[in-house]
């Protein structure tokens, strides 16, 4: 029998935790996760450590030419990890260096046109389970599923306090508090596809929820969708 598979896009503001869903999500179903802020990351991490200036057009597109990006499963934990080429940079990426700077990167037409056409030839495998901030607007319009993630400021500073103190004692919540402010403004007012919930996406608010109760949630919109999209 033929098993029908569908894309998911799953989209909201800075650590209000859709990778989370997103992982337990594409675990429960075996479809493909990927995490496309991770490719902005990476980006930005090549732009850093290369010295490129990025308000000079020709300096990003000559630097873009050098970047391959590609995930690759850890056979560990089943996850799918970013390798900029061909160095796995999945841990060093999570760094708030990296954050700082992140969406003034992302915020550049050609990293976007760069990022979006790769993310796209993904998507044509279907069983993709993808997380960002334009995946039901720009990337996948089409997909089946459509999340939009939401928790409030507070319960999303404190989580992604916790996460980086774990691995840097010196971070503060101020810092984190102002990133994350920082990168939802920018994500929502740049130019191109800003942060924007897809008019048919569902608002999944996770304030009160655990991470099993997420996935209850997602899991029961699953199904509608996937027969929804068997009955046409
Ligand atoms: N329902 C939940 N209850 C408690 N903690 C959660 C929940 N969901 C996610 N978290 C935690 O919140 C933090 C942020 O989650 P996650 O990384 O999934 O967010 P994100 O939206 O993918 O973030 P970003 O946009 O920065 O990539 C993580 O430390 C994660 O373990
Ligand atoms: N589809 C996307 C995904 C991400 N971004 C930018 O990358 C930053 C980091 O993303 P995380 O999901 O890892 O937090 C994010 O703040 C955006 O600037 C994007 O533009 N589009």
């Amino acid at each position: 029998m033929e098993t029908r598979k569908i894309n998911i896009a799953i989209d909201g503001f800075s650590s209000c935790g859709k990778s989370t869903m997103a992982k337990q999500l594409a675990k429960k179903l075996n479809y493909t996760y990927v995490d496309s802020g991770a490719m902005y990351r990476a980006i930005t991490l090549y732009f850093l450590r290369n010295h490129i200036d990025w308000t000079d057009i020709t300096e990003v597109e000559e630097a873009l030419k050098n970047i391959s990006l590609y995930f690759k499963v850890n056979s560990q934990t089943g996850i799918s990890e970013i390798h900029l080429n061909d160095e796995n940079v999945e841990y060093v990426i999570r760094d708030l260096v990296i954050a700082e700077k992140v969406s003034e990167v992302a915020a550049i037409r050609q990293v976007r046109e760069f990022a979006v056409k790769q993310q796209q030839e993904i998507g044509k495998q279907k069983g993709v389970i993808m997380d960002g901030r334009d995946i039901g607007t720009t990337v996948f319009p089409e997909a089946e599923l459509k999340i939009f993630m939401t928790a409030d400021i507070a319960v999303r500073v404190e989580r992604r306090f916790k996460e980086l103190y774990a691995k840097n004692p010196n971070v503060t919540i101020e810092e984190v508090k102002t990133n994350l402010e920082m990168r939802d403004y920018i994500d929502s007012n740049r130019e191109f596809s800003p942060l924007r919930k897809a008019d048919d996406a569902i608002i999944i608010d996770n304030t009160n929820l655990t991470p099993n109760e997420q996935l209850t949630k997602v899991l029961d919109l699953f199904k509608v969708a996937l027969n929804k999209n068997i009955s046409q």
